[in-house]
């Protein structure tokens, strides 16, 4: 059994000429669900009408399909179809859940502050991102144009492509069953479809010049990558871990009910060569935080909301190259002897995820083009 086909993760396909549709994947191959399982659901062009059923129905599919792709009809080879963005994103927030990377974040970005807020062991920090501007694994990523900070203090920005054009490596969270405006979450596993990988793009002089005081904005909204394949909860039981002990312990409503870290191993690849392997499994701020703070407040979330953890730093293995590189002040080689700090024109990011026990999350990869 291969890892793929124990994950069997949703995503959405064509063959040349014919209409999208929702498949799972089975290794190498895709199976084609409206047919196999005849069910309407599964002729929509995203995973949205599929997620709102809730987790009675994917369990259900889940076991259908697990039983169609034991018997082999339906099946299409991956080379043969178009994978699509799996969902219609309504909305997309982004958190900040490393230690390590708010830590180094805080260095390079406030030096001679201190690095991490007195907010961020209280709660989990995060921003609204720009929903329309996730794009599936494959679509090319345009090096954006934007005001970049003054080269001296006092000074005027330049404007142009962005110089400092890096990648973040995070784990993102889809969310199927909605919640009701003025009421909180329930439980984490009740509303929470999947998990994809994401690469929140991000061009660090136009955010550095930008951010004050109201935080990211055309800094990373010009594209954030996901995978074609969303994995399910279910597909990821034997992943579960505790998440780190968090001092002060944090207030009732974010205290964690259930184990909802998740022991994933990340791969960074620029050009195929591997950069960094962050561990998610250390995020000091657990997923079910997330969803339980996302609706604390009574705003509620949606069929198709798409949250992400933030980048994912380790001790030795940064998610992101503004920390690899202590922001372009050491560069790193790859194999063909070229030096990069940040990402230059052609380059290929692709960021893959693995458990413990071999199911793989698929991958999101983007190659940079020219400005415009
Ligand atoms: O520390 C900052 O001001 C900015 C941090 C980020 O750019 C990271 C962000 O997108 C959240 C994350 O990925 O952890
Ligand atoms: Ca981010
Ligand atoms: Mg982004």
């Amino acid at each position: 059994m291969t890892p793929a086909r124990r994950g069997l993760p949703y995503g959405v396909f064509s063959r040349p000429g014919e209409p999208r549709r929702v498949g799972v994947r089975v290794g190498d191959q895709v199976l084609d669900l409206a047919a196999a399982l005849g069910d309407e659901v599964f002729a929509a062009p995203v995973l949205n009408p599929f997620m709102a059923l809730g987790r009675v129905a994917w369990r259900e599919a889940r076991e259908r399909a697990a039983e169609a792709a034991r018997t082999g009809d339906h099946l299409l080879p991956l080379d043969a179809v178009t994978l699509h963005l799996p969902i219609e994103v309504a909305d997309y927030v982004d958190f900040y859940a490393s230690l390590e990377h708010a830590t180094n974040l805080g260095r390079i970005l406030r030096p001679g502050e201190e690095p991490l807020k007195p907010n961020w062991r209280h709660l989990p920090v995060g921003y609204h991102g720009r929903s329309g501007t996730v794009v599936v694994s494959g679509t090319p990523i345009r090096r954006p144009c934007g005001q970049r900070p003054p080269s001296t203090p006092g000074g005027r920005p330049s404007f142009g492509p962005s110089l400092r054009l890096d990648l973040e490596a995070e784990v993102g969270f889809v969310v199927g069953t909605p919640t009701r405006l003025g009421e909180r979450a329930g439980a984490f596993e009740d509303h929470v479809f999947g998990v994809t990988l994401v690469n929140d793009w991000s061009a660090r002089d136009i955010q550095a010049w930008e951010y004050v005081p109201l935080g990211p904005f055309l800094g990373k909204s010009f594209a954030t990558s996901v995978s074609p394949w969303i994995t399910p909860l279910d597909a990821l039981e034997g992943a579960r871990v505790e998440g780190p002990p968090q001092e002060p312990e944090p207030p009732a409503y974010l205290r964690r009910a259930a184990p909802w870290g998740l022991d994933l191993a990340l791969r960074v690849q620029i050009n195929g060569e591997t950069v960094a392997e962050p561990p998610y499994r250390d995020m000091y701020w657990t997923p079910d935080q997330m969803l339980a703070h996302l609706t604390v407040n009574g705003a509620s979330v949606r069929t198709g909301d798409l949250f992400a953890s933030g980048t994912v730093s380790g001790p030795r293995d940064p998610g992101s190259l503004v920390e690899l590189t202590r922001n372009g002040a050491e560069p790193f080689k790859l194999a063909d002897g070229a030096a990069r700090t940040f990402l230059e024109d052609g380059d290929t990011v692709t960021l893959t995820a693995t458990t413990r026990d071999g199911i793989c999350l698929g991958e999101v990869s983007g190659t940079v083009v020219p400005a415009t």
